[in-house]
């Protein structure tokens, strides 16, 4: 080996060593010289690449530039298959004379993309801030050690200082009463606890944040400044949910079927007698005052009085006091002008009481009425008059009032809970209605009624009850009345496969309820048996209460004196 190749070699074991990719050319650009680093940045062995030109095997490099000019280029960017270079070009020189050219590479692609994403978390850092920032609510950030790392201005509002002077504290020096070290430590959430702070019980959430199951920070939020706020706003919302149940209710209502009297089914004396006062009290525009227990009928009662009266054609407008929000019942009734309140629609609004104009206004459950609402509906009975909220004119009204209530008004009068000379006022005409334990003899036709109406509406064909259901219904003392027995006969009928309702349909309060006397062990009777059975019983008790008069027979019962004959035929009782 001679002085030159020895040179050589000891040249290229040196550029070896070296971790950057080192690249010689002659003064024609050929390559004479390349380290390991190169060839693997090019992906070529060295026999490849010597004697080739320069721009051939490294485009766009650099390399000829620096030898025409003399001067060297360092930190030059070079992308080369996906990676990224630092690229310095020297002149090779032999005194004034250039003699070739060197390049030098350094592979800066792991720095690059560390630097790509240090921007980008410099900008979501930015992002952070500005929610933090814009955040209604006071939010406050802490390390694992406790200490505030961000803090915005919402919360630095609330306790009266500056966020810098904040950030960089432990926690505990600047919240008072503050459990975010506590959290940071536990990894446990604490949501919707209540934090003293100063004069306020704030409503605040803590929350541990954490990477891969570590905790590496928490955020602490106060989501009311005060217990107060958080209050109100919950009052807000029942108030909406009220509303809102409200106008579902009455929205079920108008779109509800028109009760007429033939609608009330019972042939009792008690149910008699009431169809005869509801004739009476349609016959004149008097108020009525509908008395009796929940779910006994006053509703129907209300309807079949306007239906019969020469008011039918007009509207029958109800509403219940007991369930209408007390902020809106005022202007529910009454109406209101265009701009009465904050939230009033424009136009205004027209009340309950002018819809019913020339018709009915059913007000249920009256005895619910607030106190505050009692005199003016007390005016409104007295003159048929009234204004609407925020306005001077005064309308007159031709709405017929029936009110109808299950609470013992005289009660309510004594406790200083409704007025006394409403009450009088109301009870114009009182109709009763008794509750079903007085009149079990209905419940047969009843149960009847109920069974062809589901019949009709759900297109099946149910026939019969067993005798123990039967006896089972004729016996209970029905607290809910004939509201309950619907219920409990719809259940029944959902429940039964066949065409008989049996025991095992009924609810377990009554099918546990064993029956006395059955009336015919294990014998089931169908409906309309049943029906004809109390149906002949009837007639025959009115018979003997009449001495046989069945003029006076077939208008107790209410039916032609045809229709009686035709029964007693039926019967056998001629
Ligand atoms: N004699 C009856 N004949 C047929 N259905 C009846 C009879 N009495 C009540 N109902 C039915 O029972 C249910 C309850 O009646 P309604 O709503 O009129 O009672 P209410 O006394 O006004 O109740 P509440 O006091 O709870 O307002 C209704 O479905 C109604 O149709």
């Amino acid at each position: 080996m001679n002085n030159k190749d020895i040179s050589r070699n000891f040249l290229r074991a040196l550029s070896d060593t070296i971790p950057h990719g080192i690249l010689a050319v002659n003064k024609d650009g050929k390559i004479i010289v390349l380290n390991k680093v190169f060839s693997e940045i090019l992906n070529l062995c060295e026999e490849e690449v010597l004697g080739k030109d320069i721009q051939e095997v490294v485009p766009r490099c650099q390399i000829r530039t620096v030898m025409t000019s003399g001067q060297a280029r360092t930190r030059n960017l070079y992308k080369l298959n996906g990676r990224i270079f630092f690229a310095d070009y020297f002149p090779l020189k032999n005194g004034e004379e250039i003699i070739g050219g060197v390049a030098v590479f350094e592979d800066i692609t792991k720095v690059k993309k560390v630097e790509t994403e240090l921007q980008e978390v410099t900008a979501y850092k930015k992002i952070l801030e500005a929610v933090l920032e814009n955040a209604y609510e006071g939010i406050v950030i802490v390390d694992r050690d406790g200490k505030i790392i961000m803090f915005n201005g919402a919360y630095a509002d609330f306790l009266g200082i500056k966020p810098e002077d904040a950030i960089g504290r432990h926690v505990t020096e600047i919240i008072e009463n503050t459990r975010m070290h506590e959290v940071i430590k536990t990894g446990i959430a604490e949501i919707g606890q209540l934090q003293r702070i100063g004069k306020h019980n704030a409503v605040v959430q803590r929350l541990p944040i954490k990477i891969n199951d570590q905790v590496v920070a928490g955020v602490g939020k106060i989501w009311f400044k005060d217990l107060r706020d958080m209050e109100n706003l919950f009052k807000h919302l029942k108030s909406l949910q009220d509303e809102l149940a409200y106008y579902k209710e009455e929205l079920r209502r108008t779109q509800g079927g028109r009760y007429t009297i033939e609608n009330i089914v019972g042939n009792s004396p008690h149910i008699r007698k009431l169809k005869d006062l509801i004739a009476r009290a349609a016959r004149s525009s008097s108020t009525v005052l509908i008395l009796g227990e929940s779910g006994t009928g006053k509703e129907l009662v209300a309807h079949a009085i306007h239906n019969l009266s020469n008011r039918s054609h007009h509207p029958f407008v109800r509403i219940n006091c007991a369930a209408i929000p007390e902020n809106i019942l005022e202007s529910e009734l009454f109406g209101y002008a265009e701009g009465a309140f904050t939230g009033a629609q424009r136009g205004g609004k027209i009340g309950k009481f002018e819809l019913a104009h020339r018709g009915t206004i059913f007000l249920d459950e009256i005895g619910d009425m607030p106190f505050s609402m009692q005199a003016k509906l007390l005016r409104f009975l007295q003159e048929k008059e009234l204004e609407r909220l925020g306005e001077n004119k005064t309308r007159h009204i031709d709405a017929r009032v029936i009110a109808a209530t299950n609470q013992d008004l005289p009660k309510k009068i004594k406790k200083g809970e409704f007025r006394e000379d409403l009450y009088y006022r109301l009870q114009v005409m009182t109709l009763e209605v008794p509750p079903l334990r007085e009149r079990k003899e209905d419940i047969p036709f009843l149960v009847n009624y109920f069974i062809e109406k589901f019949n009709r509406e759900f297109g099946r064909l149910i026939r019969k009850v067993d005798s123990k259901v039967m006896e089972t219904l004729l016996s209970y003392e029905w607290p809910g009345n004939v509201r309950q027995m619907e219920n409990v006969i719809e259940r029944a009928y959902n429940l039964t496969e066949g065409d008989c309702i049996t025991l095992e349909s009924l609810p377990l309060y009554l099918a546990e309820m064993s029956p006395r006397t059955p009336i015919k062990e294990g014998v089931s009777l169908s409906l309309l048996q049943a029906k004809d059975e109390l149906e002949k019983n009837t007639i025959e008790t009115i018979l003997k209460e009449v001495q046989g008069n069945r003029s006076k027979a077939a208008k107790l019962l209410g039916i032609t004196r045809a229709s009686l004959y035709q029964k007693l035929k039926k019967y056998g009782l001629m």
